[in-house]
């Protein structure tokens, strides 16, 4: 199939076509029904069920493509976001909106120097050398530091301020210190396991980072892009919450409302008991085991947790 000419009416969306966010963007589009079949090796595949083509691209660039309008909506990591932006600032009619947090890919770019050296501090790297994938953020994070740094020391004379070298490399930047390359380095940081087998230690954060819905300034159907990005809030939503129903006698409910007030308020049914209600509201998946602790001390019982398909409500 002459895929390229079928894209003309299409809206197009960019998903990493590997790495680290690659199957949990798979995952979210299977949840918000976006049927599709990629063909094997093609980075463009047409979507079943919707004016919609999906188109796979390395993560970095993704914030190129919908920047310049080419890709109507994207899904990447902030940092990529905060790189490009550090290259190409955005105008009215170019660059990118951020429209949700995805709540996954959570991950620091961080300033790591020798964890047994003698650098404490980013300002003891200045005019010294630094690795990273990410030269533009590291470029003006440092920049930054040496006007604040040298501005208030030298009053400005930027002759005598010597400059940070920033270098790049494409993969393995923790192991540019050991190698002698770099005196300290730019990197990405999740568990920080990587950074402690290569005996680093974290001194400054440049950019918090998770993966966000990107869309572009001027998409070509925005009734589209906001039915996409209705289904992919409620995907997301529903992973957060849980649905907490139990009974309880109607005389503690005000103490029930005050552990579980529900998002709006509480679904409260009378049972065929005299005296006893049954509770329905939804409660933050991380907050779920404390909440049925203390449900349980004012009385509750029957307590049940039920996983949420998927919603259509403000997160
Ligand atoms: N360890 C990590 N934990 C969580 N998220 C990460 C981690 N490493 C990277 N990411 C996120 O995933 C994005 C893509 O990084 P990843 O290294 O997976 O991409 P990639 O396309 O395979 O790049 P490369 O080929 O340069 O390794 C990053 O920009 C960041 O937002
Ligand atoms: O804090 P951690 O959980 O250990 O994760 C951080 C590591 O993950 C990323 O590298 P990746 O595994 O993508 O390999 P790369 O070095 O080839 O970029 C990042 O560049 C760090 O090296």
């Amino acid at each position: 199939m002459d895929l390229v000419n079928h894209l003309n009416d299409r809206l197009l969306f960019a998903v990493p076509k590997k790495g680290r966010l690659h199957q949990k963007c798979l995952d979210l589009l299977h949840g918000s029904d976006i049927k599709f079949h990629r063909h094997n090796r093609l980075d463009i595949a047409l979507v079943q069920n919707h004016p919609l083509a999906l188109v796979f691209l390395p993560a970095a660039d993704i914030p190129t493509f919908v920047g310049e309008g080419r890709v109507d909506l994207g899904i990447t990591g902030r940092d990529q976001v905060a790189e490009h932006e550090a290259v190409v600032p955005p105008t009215e009619t170019t660059g990118v909106d951020e429209i949700l947090d995805l709540e996954f890919g959570r991950c620091n770019l961080q300033v790591q120097v020798p964890e047994n050296g003698t650098i404490e501090r980013p300002e003891q790297l200045l005019g010294k050398n630094v690795v990273t994938s990410f030269t533009h953020l590291a470029e003006a994070y440092f920049r930054k530091l040496e006007e604040r740094v040298y501005g208030a020391q030298m009053n400005g004379d930027s002759q005598s301020r010597p400059k940070t070298s920033i270098k790049y490399v494409g993969g393995s930047v923790e192991a540019a210190c050991a190698l002698g390359v770099a005196d300290g380095i730019v990197d990405l940081v999740e568990s920080g396991e990587t950074m402690r087998a290569a005996g680093l230690k974290a001194i400054s954060t440049v950019v918090e980072s998770t993966a966000v819905l990107i869309r572009s300034k001027h998409p070509s159907d925005p009734r589209l892009v906001n039915l996409i990005v209705a289904r992919i809030r409620g995907v997301i939503t529903a992973q957060k919450y849980v649905l907490c129903t139990y009974n309880i006698l109607r005389s503690s409910v005000d103490a029930a409302r005050s552990i579980t007030p529900g998002k709006r308020a509480l679904t409260i049914t009378t049972l065929d008991e005299e005296g006893w209600v049954a509770i329905q509201a939804m409660v933050a998946k991380k907050d779920a085991a404390d909440i049925m602790d203390q449900l349980t001390e004012i009385g509750a019982c029957d307590i049940l947790l039920m996983k949420l398909e998927n919603t259509r409500t403000e997160a």
